[in-house]
């Protein structure tokens, strides 16, 4: 059943699904506000990095069933659904912004064919929302429309959105009646992933539960990472031995320096507001919010700790940029707030990043040097701080760091490195929740 779709924003969330819906045949137009977006998108080029993206666009523009477009006359015309992925960003008080969603509503009120459509909202939205949407469009309407809203919240991770939108482990269907269900059921089929329906506000609720409950399972293990670098225990066998039990699961375990990236640490902030407004104090999710704040810290406090005579003066190499490997998003990244800590502290920061450094330009201190790679980062620095494990410093051999550094102290913010190989190097290396292991004794030190 091939059908015309109306993607609205080509953001992370809304390229992907437009490209995706596209390559599984339907006849799809993307549509965005920012001109530059679409005509790079119309060159073949994609305004951001995500793995096999490129690829896939270039298919289904040639294949002439995907477009880019900043009219809405020619994005809404016999559309049989029209996707909202705009941003919902944070608002001073945590809350989500719902101004772009509104002003979709507003858009298609304006331009959606006569014969009507399925509204559906991807982004993520306060429950509610979607039935707002719907009130926001019909008083808009100057005509007798029919229209219909869906809520299909969005679970791709960035860094491998083309695989999860392929592979995921479920698609949420929230309607009002059957019939829209159906047809967005029936639009997503070829994906072959599990479908879930239920009522719409269900649906905006399993969006925000979904990331607060992995947000909760970082904080936790990371809870449990500093209590284990005080013991002497090491928090990766810990992750392990308790990821056994399918109960709990393996995934979502990995110690560090705290969640970032444009979902859990704003979506953790508007569940809290969700909970507020109908006068219940989220506290399980405060203290996860709290937890993931003072982990940020840890790097700049081994970092002072270790570093002789403090940082003020000192180099510091940060490797890794983006909020996680495989992306050029910097949003919420730990490493903008490092970077900021370790300024104030006096330190000057060489930091590498091996796709996010022109997006990092925007939002680290304008004092960070930018080196081309990451032997460059490391010659002779006091220190290094690993913020993002990409496979590239997975893969370097810690020769690297005895070579290049004034004193090969490494940091390592994301546990990188099995400590049976950091024991067969000469450098000094702090990691999260793991004993350190230090060069002259080479014996296990309990991090502090
Ligand atoms: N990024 C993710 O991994 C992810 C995953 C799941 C859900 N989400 C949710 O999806 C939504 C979008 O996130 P994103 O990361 O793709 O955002 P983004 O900022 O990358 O993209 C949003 C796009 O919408 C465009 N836009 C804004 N107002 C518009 C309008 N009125 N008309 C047309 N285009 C407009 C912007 O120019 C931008 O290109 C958010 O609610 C987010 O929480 C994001
Ligand atoms: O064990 C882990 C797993 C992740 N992280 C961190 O958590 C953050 C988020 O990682 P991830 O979930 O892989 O990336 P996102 O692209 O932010 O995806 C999340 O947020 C999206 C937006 O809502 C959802 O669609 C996805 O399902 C959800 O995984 C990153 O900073 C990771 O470094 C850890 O610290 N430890």
């Amino acid at each position: 059943m091939k059908k015309k779709i109306a993607v609205i924003g080509t953001g992370y969330v809304g390229l992907v699904t437009g490209v995706a819906l596209s390559d599984i045949g339907h006849q799809v137009y993307c549509l965005d506000v920012d001109p530059n977006k679409i005509d790079k998108l119309n060159q073949g080029i994609s305004p951001i990095y995500e793995p096999g993206l490129e690829d896939l666009i270039h298919k289904n523009m040639y294949a002439d069933r995907l477009h880019f477009t900043t009219e809405h006359s020619m994005a809404f015309k016999d559309a049989d659904a029209i996707y909202i992925a705009v941003g919902t960003p944070e608002r001073a008080d945590g809350s989500a912004n719902l101004d772009f969603v509104q002003q979709v509503a507003k858009d298609i009120a304006a331009n959606v064919s006569d014969r009507g459509a399925v509204v559906v909202t991807k982004s993520t939205v306060p429950v509610g929302t979607n039935k707002l949407v719907k009130h926001w469009i019909t008083d808009a309407l100057d005509r007798d429309v029919q229209i219909e809203v869906v809520s299909n919240p969005e679970f791709l991770r960035e860094g491998s959105a083309v695989y999860d939108t392929y592979h995921g482990d479920r698609i949420v269907i929230g309607a009002e009646t059957e019939a829209a269900a159906d047809l967005i059921e029936a639009i997503n089929k070829p994906f072959g992933v599990p479908v879930f329906r239920t009522d719409i506000e269900s649906a905006e609720m399993i969006k925000y539960a979904s990331n607060a409950f992995l947000a909760a399972k970082i904080s936790f293990i990371n809870e449990i990472g500093t209590i284990c670098g005080k013991l002497g225990a090491n928090i990766e066998d810990v992750a392990k031995g308790m990821g056994m039990d399918k109960r709990i699961g393996d995934k979502f375990l990995n110690a560090g320096i705290g969640y970032g990236g444009s979902c859990f640490p704003k979506d953790t902030k508007a569940l809290v507001q969700i909970a507020g407004d109908v006068n219940h104090t989220f506290d399980l999710l405060e203290s996860v919010i709290n937890v993931n704040n003072k982990q940020q810290q840890i790097p700049v406090d081994i970092a002072q700790m270790v570093v002789r005579g403090g940082l003020a003066g000192k180099k510091v190499a940060m490797l890794g940029l983006a909020f996680k490997p495989n992306t050029d998003d910097m949003r919420e990244s730990a490493s903008i707030v490092l970077a900021q800590k370790l300024t104030e502290l006096g330190a000057n920061i060489s930091a590498y990043d091996p796709i996010a450094i022109e997006n990092a330009k925007r939002l680290l201190p304008e004092t960070v040097h930018y080196a081309a790679n990451t032997e460059e980062a490391l010659q002779d620095a006091d220190v290094a701080i690993i913020v993002t494990e990409w496979d590239e410093f997975k893969d370097l051999p810690l020769t690297v760091f005895e070579k290049q550094m004034k004193q090969p102290i490494v940091i390592d913010g994301r546990n990188c490195y099995p400590l049976s190989y950091v024991e067969t190097a000469n450098i000094d290396y702090h990691s999260i929740g793991r004993p350190s292991v230090i060069r002259a004794k080479k014996s296990n030190q309990p991090a502090k």
